[in-house]
């Protein structure tokens, strides 16, 4: 997915099972009326709203693609920015689509802790940006099989990430669902 310079521990996350239900064209692009659509339901969700019906197309597709399986499942979203946003986008969409498919729901396993500040350096030039923490119940993940979601994929840097962090705690990552993949034209 990415260049080539990387971890081999993400290329070994992309080349798993990866699914978008739908392309998110950048603003930079003009959009006919079917992509504005897409645009606006993929905003909509990430402020909360419309989970509901994004739950039921991810639900119906978790059945799809694992069968009877899909009851071993642990369902985890990739934590937004702040604790805030996390709860208000992820919350009731992974209690719904848990409901519906019958996977295992990890949002009370995870928590995201506030915007912190951190101090980067690049060619002796430090900058001081926000780094999010994320808390890991890590007894909860070891020995599982988890699919990830996130509401977009772009560069896969961020899912490949979170990932990692999933299997360094003994999980078993089988694969990504995201609603929206970013078009690179
Ligand atoms: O890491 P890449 O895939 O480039 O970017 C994806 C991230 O950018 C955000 O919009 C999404 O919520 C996701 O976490």
């Amino acid at each position: 997915m990415a260049a080539m310079n990387v971890n081999p521990k993400y290329k070994k996350q992309w080349s798993k099972l990866m699914f978008s239900f739908f392309d998110y064209l950048p603003m930079k692009y003009e959009a006919n009326p079917r992509e504005w659509q897409i645009r606006r339901l993929i905003w909509d969700f990430k402020d909360g709203k419309r989970s509901l019906q994004v739950a039921e197309i991810v639900a119906r597709k978790i059945r799809e693609t694992f069968g009877s399986m899909t009851e071993k499942i642990v369902f985890c979203c990739v934590p937004a920015s702040s604790n805030e946003k996390n709860v208000k986008r992820y919350k009731d969409f992974s209690d719904e689509v848990c409901r519906l498919a019958g996977t295992i729901n990890a949002f009370d396993h995870i928590s995201v802790e506030g915007e912190r500040l951190a101090v980067h350096e690049y060619n002796g030039t430090k900058t001081v940006k926000n780094a999010q923490v994320i808390n890991f119940e890590e007894a909860f993940f070891k020995g599982t099989q988890v699919l990830i979601f996130d509401d977009v994929i772009t560069r896969g840097f961020s899912y490949a990430r979170f990932a990692c962090a999933l299997e360094a705690f003994g999980a078993s990552v089988l694969g990504g669902f995201f609603l929206g993949r970013t078009l690179l034209k």
